[in-house]
């Protein structure tokens, strides 16, 4: 797994879908081989009860809220091969929005059946309801949120979407997105309320965010 993995000109065009919407979506960045590489090696994490129950909320007031958030999750060590692609990528948002990104963190997540992900922001805006304002200046250091999804044979009639909401008016949906293998996601981590819907198979993905801050 290195960075030639990537499709460079899949991602050009992700980026500029990234500059016009502030999301993009492309199936062709990464290979089918290559994802399908991640994919057993998330379920072979969960097969060695290796990936723990994910919490929200940060510092003191984190905790476990399984109605809110259902995934069991890992995170990359550095040294995982896949940070080379995320590395190009990570140099590929400089250089396109000038975003200063400093590092990326990442995780593989597992949601079993019934499980999904209320909705939320990556990053709220401070000082600022939920979802107005639109200063673009988050309470956190995730700029940039990234999501390629490892399931193979998904079923539309699994469910588990990824559904995305206008950041201005968070009733209304701007689409859905369907976890199929080496489908990509990038959006602006401090705009988009979003939602995991329930699937009825197990759903793997590697989530992450691009970060402005160092370690
Ligand atoms: O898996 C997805 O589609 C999104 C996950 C998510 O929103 C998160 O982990 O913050
Ligand atoms: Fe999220």
């Amino acid at each position: 797994m290195e960075q030639k993995q990537i499709n460079l000109t899949a991602l050009e065009d992700m980026l500029e879908e990234l500059a016009q919407k502030n999301w993009a979506i492309s199936k062709q960045v990464f290979s089918e081989d290559f994802c399908k590489d991640l994919a057993h090696e998330c379920q072979n994490l969960a097969a060695a009860g290796q990936l723990s129950k994910a919490s929200i909320g940060k510092g003191a007031s984190k905790t476990v809220r399984s109605e809110i958030r259902g995934d069991f999750i890992q995170w990359l060590d550095d040294s995982h091969p896949f940070h080379q692609c995320l590395e190009l990528i990570r140099q590929s948002l400089n250089q396109f929005f000038f975003l200063g990104l400093r590092r990326v963190e990442a995780h593989f997540a597992l949601y079993p059946p019934g499980a999904g992900y209320a909705k939320h922001i990556d990053n709220h805006r401070p000082n600022s309801g939920q979802n107005s304002g639109s200063s673009g200046g988050g309470s956190n250091h995730r700029k940039i949120t990234f999501v390629l999804y490892l399931n193979e044979n998904w079923q539309k009639d699994h469910g588990g979407e990824l559904s995305l909401y206008n950041p201005d008016k968070d009733s209304e949906m701007l689409g859905q997105v369907e976890p199929t293998m080496g489908t990509l996601i990038l959006f602006r981590s401090d705009l988009f309320p979003h939602q995991v819907e329930k699937s009825s198979a197990n759903r793997m993905s590697l989530t992450g965010w691009f970060r402005d801050d160092a370690l």
